[in-house]
């Protein structure tokens, strides 16, 4: 018998959902002989894209396979630093088994290349505290933006806590602008200073400014489950980690409910892909494509998704009848499967990656150092221009 080929695997899920990571890599190298992987943590998916990185800078690949947020394989795609995965045997029986939804964000030009596949995807949710709503007379948050203000005020005013922990990271955003009709990339530049963005940005601006919502920042989870803020707009894979804090004021204190909406309800993407590095030799190449294929199997996407809350990639797995009874275990569970027909892909412009953190620095200016917003929007999207490729 010949030796494993030996593989690595860098993630950049921490806490919980790291551990889950390594328990389903254990699983994976009991169950057969032919490959061990190994994992390798980079702290973040931003980590994981800075090593890769600079993998490719100094000529020799960060890792076999690489777990890639949904919105950062481009950059390495563009750079032409990824397998195109639909040459690899039995790849299109796998990827038509994937939703709509997570084809379009790992093809978005429909070309046919494919250079990161579906593994753990998510959509945000509203996390809120039922008890805090109580005092204030409200039984659920308010289905949409345009209805937080007031809603915010009350909270605030009956509680003495802030509403709403708005991210300056941008997802949730892109989700609030999408449902406004508007987009966050278009004609080569950010869009953020049209009408449908400022209007979204705008509002999250009035509630910051007038005490009734905070910027999230590293403590917002633990100050939710301490009833310091009345709600979190976070993934439904946040769940567990939320969960393992609230301890048994889970079920009293913590409820879901969808993201809430301008025009209409829209959620954006989230989570991660899996991709192979140019550069690799082949033998590892085809080892990391059988665990990859491991891993979308419905059984483990099931094993997976019981313990992390993501939602099902696969038709096959959302279909089987140990998933749905699953859903039934606990309240909100399947919150990111109601929400999947309305889900959107996160922009897939190579530009974006590095606009992301231009617009988280905007952001915090605007509602930390209370910088004017239309001023700091335009000056965002003239300054990030030229990470975009003219139409
Ligand atoms: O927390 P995840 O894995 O659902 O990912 C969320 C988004 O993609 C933003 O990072």
């Amino acid at each position: 018998q010949s030796k494993p080929v030996e593989i690595t695997l860098m993630y950049g899920l921490g806490g919980r959902l790291g551990e889950i990571i390594r328990a389903t890599i254990d699983r994976y190298n009991k169950s057969q002989t032919e490959v061990v992987v190994r994992g390798e943590f980079a702290d973040s998916y931003e980590g994981v894209l800075q090593k890769a990185l600079a993998g490719i800078a100094a000529g020799q690949p960060a890792a076999d396979l690489l777990q890639l947020e949904v919105a950062l394989w481009p950059r390495l795609a563009a750079a032409g630093q990824l397998t195109d995965l639909a040459t690899l045997p039995g790849f299109k029986a796998m990827y038509d088994g994937f939703w709509p939804v997570f084809r379009r964000q790992t093809d978005p030009d429909g070309d046919g290349k494919v250079y990161a596949v579906p593994w753990n995807n998510s959509n945000p949710v509203t996390y809120y505290n039922p008890q805090l709503l109580k005092k204030a007379g409200f039984e659920a948050p308010p289905k949409r933006w345009t209805e937080y203000r007031e809603f915010a005020r009350k909270v605030k005013e009956a509680t003495g806590v802030p509403a709403l922990a708005i991210p300056s990271f941008p997802w949730v955003l892109e989700g609030a602008v999408f449902s406004n009709d508007g987009e966050m990339v278009r004609g080569g530049r950010l869009a953020l200073n049209e009408p449908a963005a400022l209007e979204v940005i705008n509002t999250w601006t009035q509630m910051i400014r007038d005490g009734s919502a905070v910027v999230e920042n590293a403590n917002t989870t633990q100050d939710f489950v301490a009833g310091k803020v009345a709600i979190t707009f976070q993934s439904v894979a946040s769940r567990p980690g939320i969960k393992a804090l609230a301890g048994d004021k889970f079920k009293s204190n913590v409820r879901v409910a969808n993201l809430p909406y301008f025009k209409k309800p829209v959620v954006p993407v989230g989570g991660a892909t899996l991709a192979i590095p140019k550069g690799i030799p082949q033998d590892h190449v085809l080892a990391a494509w059988k665990f990859i294929q491991w891993l979308n199997t419905p059984e483990q996407q099931l094993a997976w998704i019981k313990e992390t809350n993501y939602v099902p990639v696969t038709r096959a797995t959302n279909d089987l009848r140990a998933f749905q009874s699953y859903l039934l275990t606990e309240q909100g569970l399947g919150q990111g499967m109601l929400q999947l027909p309305t889900a959107r892909p996160r922009p897939a412009d190579p530009g974006y990656v590095q606009a992301i953190q231009e617009i988280r620095k905007t952001l915090e200016d605007i509602w930390l150092n209370n910088r004017p917003v239309e001023p700091a929007i335009n000056d965002l999207v003239n300054r990030t221009q030229a990470l975009f490729k003219q139409p």
